[in-house]
This record gives structure tokens, C-alpha cells and sequence, in this order.
């Protein structure tokens, strides 16, 4: 057996480089100012402890472009580089100068790690002209390469401290020349870094953005503030979480909870994700657990690598406990503002509940803690909200199956279900409100979560049957009285598939009431919103039960009526009225009924 290593031509790797490493041209001048933000971060530090002497200066950036040479050039007042180690740098891929510091010095605030950024140069390049001068007491170095593994290195004249790279834009990447396209990424990328960056005479960025600061020094002004720099059209915030790690893993950040009203479309991708305030990505999909996606706000860790692929991300140990930490913070706050201010937090309720919703359903981390505070509100009064444990209690005596299960009961719109709602009140029974976007999947979820409690619409049966007690209620109905009802409500209409019974209601009871089967009617509403197999349901025609309240007086003359054509258009009618309130009279169905009913009474 023979061992070897496999050889790397830099011919044939180069090229792949240039064209692979970031999928996004953008970037290479997020990774030549970051370079840059690095290099004068360095000289801070060393400056700090005595190892560089003289005057710091004004470490400012500039960027600046010539379009008549077709040059970008990005100028720093950081450490510089002697020759030697712009031999050691610049000529050697994946050497990572900013690794090597990192570890000498332990300074956190370095950006570069890979010793890669610096060739993303020659994606946009012909040709790259390097001139710098080190802290140290050497001559200044030019390095020049155009793409090709061959370079030149020589001295140069540059005076003053710090590097200068002069980019020498190829034909292709001539979009780069534009100034407003170059202002367009230093504002994307470079918004809060913490190096003063100037372009054509203007700062671009903010060095010091709120999340480095200690919370303890901020206002609820500057929270408010930063979040107008951040979204500049947005409504303001409801609350917000400053977080704050250093163990076991770095982490700054500020996470806003927007307003959310159910009407409006849900943003996601409204988190910004920074790497020492270098942006990354506004898609923190595999980071921030996915029901808080609908926060906004700034996450910064070191931690989080700058260039890797999102796949990686996934697996990275350092992005799962973040994911953990954040859901932990988030639901802290949250309980925080329920247990010291109940009424604002029920105030908010209409906002906060959909995060909460849906958290419970895809985090069982955060499901557990989320019950204490999770909040339905009362479907008659509306300042009324009951957690899980609070509803129970108060649905105790009425609201239990035979199985021993706590029956919610609940409305998905106060208008339409009205006479439902009535009805339920009536006999002291308890619904609350699930009226927004996730709660058909939350009520589903819910059920197989929470093993002591069912969910059923109040319009899922008439309101005898909506609480299963094995009870039979007594109908005062002959048996031929019941049959012939039966027969005459045999009715057929077009795209429903209609179920009739009749019952002995009370006689103040509506002649016929109309009901949705909770089960089919969920798997309907779950199939018009998601694909595959679930929207095959979506296509059935909807489930309705017809319940005749045989008890009612109308029946006394319907029953007797002898003309057989009035007779059916009064009982189509009757079923019509049913239809109607539950919205379910449409189409030819709604024209016949009006053209009916004024023939009825003509
Ligand atoms: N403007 C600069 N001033 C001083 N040194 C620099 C400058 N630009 C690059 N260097 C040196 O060259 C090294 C290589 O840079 P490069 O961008 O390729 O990698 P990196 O910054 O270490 O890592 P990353 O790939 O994550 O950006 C740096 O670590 C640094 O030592």
C-alpha cells in the first residue's frame, strides 16, 4: 500500500475560485472593507498595548472610484503589511492572516477567518494593485496580479500608514463603476460597521448601532429610533428584546416585535444578521427558529461564519444554540410582560398571539413554556382572556365530554356565526376567538398536543350536540311526523352535499338550523390552504348537516299544506334561510331563493 497527497495546480484552481467562491459579485467589496475595518482594528490593539507606537491618526476608509481608468480603490490607516508578509498573505491562498492575529491576540473583533476574501477581488477584476505601508519600520510594498498565479512585488513610495488596493474593474463588471451601484452595497453591507467609511465626501455608516450598547443605557426613544433607521416606513414596534450573550457563544442583537395586523401580509426575512456589524444576510432562515421569523430587528455574532454555505449553517453547533437561545430569550420576555403587565399584554394580544401560535406548534421547547401564557380571548366580551388553565376552571361544569375532555369551543368570525354564538351563551357556555390566519392549523396541532381538550366550532352541530354528553335529547315527534319531515326536506342542492335529521328542539328554536361537521370541514379549510393530497378536500363539495326542528309551530301548517308545489318552495326556503347563515347560499342558489321568496309572498 502506498500513501500520497493530492496535488493542487493554483492554474486550475484560481479560475474556480474567482468564479465560485461567492455567488453574489457583490461581496468581494464587503470582503476588501472588511479587510480594511480589520486592519484598523488591529493597529487599535496593538496601539493599546504599547506594540505599535506613534500617533493612531484617523483610521477612516475610503472608498473612491475613477471612471475615466476604470478603477475602485479602497484606502485604510490600519496595520499595513510588510513584504514579507504581503508574501505571506496576499501570495498564499487560504492563509489567513486575520486567523493568525486572532490567535496571537485574542481579539474578538476581527472579522476575516479563511484567508479567502481577498481574491473575491478578481471576480470584478483584471487586475489587482496592492500599495502598503506596515505599523512597522519597513518600506512601503507594491504587489500587483492579474488573476493569473504570477505577480509583481517591489517597493513603492506610499508615506503614510495602511494599505491601498487600486481594482481594476474588467469589462464585465463595468456595473461596478457606478457610484450609485457602489453606494447601493456600501449601505447594504458596510451600514454599521465600526470603522467610519466615507464615499464621495459622505460617512456611510453608523459605528456605533444601538445593539453594541449596553442596554442599561438606552431609552425606549433610542429602541424606538434605531428601529425607524433600520425600517423606515414601518409602523413602531410593540416591544423588544436587546439581546446579550458571551457564553457560551458571542452574540448582540436587538429583536423587534412589529405590529401585526391579521389583514396584512406576514414579512418575513425582516431580521438582518450581522457578523461583527459586517452584514451577512437578510435570510436568517436557519438561524432564528422559524416562527420568529416574523420578528424584525438584528442579530450579530462573530460566531455565525461570514462566507459559508447555508447547508453548513444547518449543521453548525454554534447556529443550533443560538436557535435555542433565541426561543429561550424571546419567551423569557414574553412571560416577563404577561406576569408584571397582564393588560398590556392582553392589549397586544392581537399581534403577540400569532408569534405565540405559532411557536407552539413548530417549538416544543417553547410550547411548554408558552402554555402558561397563551391567551384566547372571550367571543362575547371582548376585554375577557382566559389562559388554557383559566378556561378550564371556568368551563368546568358545562363544557366536558363524555370522555372527560375540556370542549373549547370557538368562532372563526363573529358576524357569520352569530346566531351560533347567541345560542351558546344561552346555555352558559363558553366560546373564544380563533379568527386569524393560523388558527385552523393551531386548533389541529393543539388537539394532539394538549391530550385533555377538543376543539369544536360553534357551528359544528346544533348547540345540544356541540358538547358530546351521551345524552339523548327527547324528541316530542311521532315517529310518521318525523318521516315525513324527512321526506320533504329531501331536497337536492347543487354543490352541497347536504345531511338532514330532525330532532325535537325547542320550539323558540330556529325551524332549521344548518351545521358544518367540524372534522370535514377542517380538512376542507386545511386543504385550501396547503397543496397535495390535503387539496383534494378543498375540491368536495362542503359538508352540511340539515337539523329540522320539528318542535317548531311552522310545521303545524307546512305538514298540512295540500298544494304540494307550495309546499316544497316553503321548504326550500326554510333550508335556504339555514344556508344563509352560514354562508353557504350562493350563486343560482342565493337568485332562485330571492326569486322564491317574493313569489311567496306575492
Ligand atoms: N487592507 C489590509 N490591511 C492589512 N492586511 C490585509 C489587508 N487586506 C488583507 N490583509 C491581510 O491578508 C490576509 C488575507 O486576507 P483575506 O481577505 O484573503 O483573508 P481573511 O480576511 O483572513 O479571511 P476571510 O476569507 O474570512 O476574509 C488577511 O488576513 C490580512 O492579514
Amino acid at each position: 500500500m502506498e500513501k500520497g497527497q493530492i496535488r493542487v495546480q493554483t492554474e486550475n484552481i484560481f479560475p474556480i475560485i474567482k468564479k465560485f467562491l461567492y455567488s453574489e459579485h457583490d461581496i468581494f467589496l464587503r470582503e476588501l472593507i472588511s479587510n480594511a475595518v480589520d486592519a484598523s482594528q488591529k493597529i487599535k490593539t496593538l496601539s493599546s498595548i504599547g506594540e505599535a507606537k506613534g500617533e493612531l491618526g484617523d483610521l477612516r476608509i475610503d472608498v473612491s472610484l475613477d471612471k475615466e481608468n476604470k478603477t475602485l480603490t479602497i484606502a485604510d490607516h490600519g496595520v499595513g503589511m510588510t513584504a514579507e508578509e504581503v508574501d505571506k498573505y496576499l501570495n498564499q491562498v487560504a492563509f489567513s492572516g486575520a486567523e493568525e492575529f486572532l490567535n496571537k491576540y485574542k481579539d474578538a473583533s476581527i472579522i476575516g477567518h479563511f484567508g479567502l476574501g481577498f481574491y473575491s477581488a478578481f471576480m470584478v477584476s483584471d487586475k489587482v494593485d496592492v500599495y502598503t505601508k506596515s505599523f512597522k519600520d519597513e518600506p512601503s510594498t507594491f504587489w500587483s496580479c492579474d488573476g493569473s498565479p504570477s505577480y509583481e512585488i517591489g517597493e513603492t513610495e506610499k508615506q503614510e500608514r495602511g494599505t491601498k488596493i487600486v481594482l481594476h474593474i474588467n469589462s464585465d463588471s463595468e456595473e461596478f463603476l457606478d457610484a450609485d451601484k457602489i453606494r447601493g452595497i456600501l449601505e447594504k453591507f458596510c451600514k454599521f460597521l465600526p470603522i467610519p467609511i466615507f464615499f464621495e465626501d459622505k460617512q456611510i455608516n453608523n459605528t456605533a448601532p444601538l445593539w453594541v450598547k449596553k442596554p442599561s443605557e438606552l431609552t425606549d426613544e433610542d429602541y424606538k429610533n434605531f428601529y425607524k433607521e433600520l425600517y423606515p416606513f414601518g409602523e413602531p414596534p410593540l416591544f423588544w428584546i436587546h439581546l446579550n450573550v458571551d457564553y457560551p457563544f458571542n452574540l448582540t442583537g436587538i429583536l423587534y416585535f412589529p405590529k401585526i395586523k391579521q389583514s396584512y401580509e406576514i414579512q418575513k426575512d425582516k431580521i438582518q444578521l450581522y457578523s461583527n456589524q459586517v452584514f451577512v444576510t437578510d435570510e436568517v432562515k436557519d438561524i432564528v427558529p422559524e416562527f420568529l421569523m416574523l420578528l424584525h430587528g438584528v442579530i450579530d455574532s462573530p460566531d455565525i461564519p461570514l462566507n459559508v454555505s447555508r447547508s453548513y449553517l444547518q449543521g453548525d453547533p454554534n447556529v443550533r444554540k443560538i436557535n435555542a437561545h433565541i426561543t429561550k430569550k424571546v419567551s423569557d420576555k414574553l412571560e416577563e410582560i404577561f406576569k408584571n403587565d397582564r393588560k398590556s399584554f392582553e392589549e397586544k394580544w392581537e399581534s403577540i398571539g400569532l408569534f405565540v401560535k405559532y411557536g407552539m406548534m413548530t417549538e416544543d421547547k417553547f410550547l411548554d413554556k408558552a402554555n402558561k401564557y397563551f391567551l384566547m380571548q372571550d367571543a362575547q366580551e371582548e376585554k375577557q382572556f382566559y389562559t388554557l388553565e383559566e378556561y378550564k376552571t371556568a368551563v368546568e361544569a358545562l363544557q366536558k365530554n363524555k370522555e372527560g375532555k375540556y370542549v373549547i369551543l370557538y368562532t372563526t368570525d363573529l358576524v357569520q356565526q352569530d346566531a351560533y354564538l347567541k345560542a351558546c351563551a344561552e346555555k352558559g357556555y363558553k366560546a373564544v376567538r380563533f379568527e386569524t390566519i393560523v388558527d385552523a392549523a393551531f386548533v389541529n396541532n393543539m388537539e394532539m398536543k394538549w391530550s385533555d381538550v377538543q376543539f369544536t366550532r360553534v357551528d359544528a352541530d346544533i348547540v345540544d350536540n356541540l358538547i358530546d354528553k351521551n345524552e339523548s335529547t327527547e324528541s316530542v315527534l311521532s315517529k310518521d311526523e318525523a318521516e315525513s319531515l324527512k321526506s320533504l326536506f329531501g331536497l337536492q342542492i347543487p354543490n352541497l352535499n347536504v345531511t338532514v335529521e330532525v330532532k325535537g328542539l325547542s320550539p323558540e328554536t330556529a325551524p332549521v338550523l344548518a351545521t358544518r361537521p367540524e372534522f370535514m370541514r377542517r380538512m376542507k379549510d386545511m386543504g385550501a390552504v396547503s397543496g397535495g393530497m390535503a387539496s383534494f378536500y378543498a375540491t368536495m363539495p362542503d359538508e352540511v348537516t340539515l337539523t329540522v326542528n320539528g318542535n317548531h309551530p311552522i310545521y303545524q301548517t307546512l305538514l298540512k299544506e295540500k298544494d304540494k308545489t307550495q309546499q316544497e318552495k316553503q321548504t326550500r326556503n326554510l333550508a335556504d334561510l339555514a344556508l344563509l347563515s352560514q354562508g353557504l347560499l350562493k350563486g343560482s342558489n342565493l337568485t332562485d331563493f330571492i326569486n322564491r321568496s317574493v313569489e311567496l309572498m306575492s
